[in-house]
């Protein structure tokens, strides 16, 4: 807690836009989260999604609006280390070649100092991230040897090392299979419980979603939805909320359609 009053919550955006290129690609952001909570990021496909996460963690420049992080404005902000952040799928191997367990290892290097070497509690933060996402019989082989799922989950990995207090996942679950999928959830469920706060952005919750605590939908660069998930059983709207309910399935789930802020793909 911050000695002032002010509220530390993880992420706190007023009014937030971005331009890419000169055009508008989100507007009139307002997303505060809480300590602890587990936020679902849906939306179509260029609906703004990653922008958004991109520009939560500083890496798409605002045009407009404010970012507080842990109740410190963008600018002034430096405790990187209380962060993580896994883009979207890009692949750990970069050509150099690494173990799992050394890019693992590579997430814990804002916690100790310059050459040091990893301490037991460093290398027991380590194995256990490693183990959290089922690659504990790959520790020692070479990130490129791996598969496109298998290497997001080391860098889902290199986050967790981290320890972080917020942390962020671009679509974790593309492209994984169900099994992974529960792999993750079980990861992501062990933060939450250490009341990590979460945000993460999904084309898909499936197992993932009894986690979340909060669901917020862009569309066309905006925020269109954002309040509890809503339980739908055998697929119908439920409660009072249905018409809620049943806009996130179908944002969910809906096909590429063309507007003004969608990029061609
Ligand atoms: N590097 C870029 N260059 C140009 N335009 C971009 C770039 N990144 C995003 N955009 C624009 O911003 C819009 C939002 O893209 P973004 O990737 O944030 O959407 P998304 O909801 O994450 O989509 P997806 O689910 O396909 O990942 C896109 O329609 C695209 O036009």
């Amino acid at each position: 807690m911050s000695l002032t009053s002010a509220p530390d919550h993880p992420i706190e955006l007023t009014d937030g836009a971005v331009a890419i290129g000169g055009r508008p690609v989100l507007r009139g952001i307002d997303l505060t989260v809480p300590h602890g909570q587990f936020v679902a990021l849906l939306g179509a496909n260029g609906s703004g999604k990653s922008t958004l996460v991109r520009a939560l963690v500083g890496l798409r420049p605002l045009t407009r609006g404010e970012l507080r992080l842990f109740g410190t404005p963008l600018a002034s902000f430096d405790a990187w280390r209380r962060i993580g952040f896994v883009p979207q799928r890009s692949g750990a191997a970069s050509g150099v070649p690494a173990s799992v367990r050394e890019v693992v290892s590579s997430g814990r290097l804002t916690r100790r100092r310059l050459l040091r070497p990893l301490s037991a509690a460093d290398r027991s933060a380590v194995d256990e991230a490693i183990a959290l996402v089922g690659l504990g019989d790959r520790a020692r082989d070479g990130v490129g040897t791996l598969s496109g799922g298998q290497q997001q989950r080391v860098l889902i990995a290199r986050a967790l090392a981290g320890d972080p207090e917020l942390f962020l996942l671009d679509e974790p679950t593309a492209g994984v299979d169900l099994h992974h999928q529960h792999v993750l959830a079980d990861a992501l469920g062990a933060l939450k419980s250490r009341g990590t706060t979460v945000v993460l952005v999904a084309h898909e919750l499936g197992p993932l979603a009894p986690l979340v605590d909060r669901t917020v939908v862009m569309r066309d660069g905006r925020i269109s939805h954002d309040g509890p998930p809503v339980v739908v059983p055998d697929g119908e709207p439920h409660g009072p909320d249905c018409g809620h309910a049943h806009a996130v399935r179908r944002h969910d789930h809906v096909p590429h359609v063309a507007s003004p802020l969608e990029r061609d793909r």
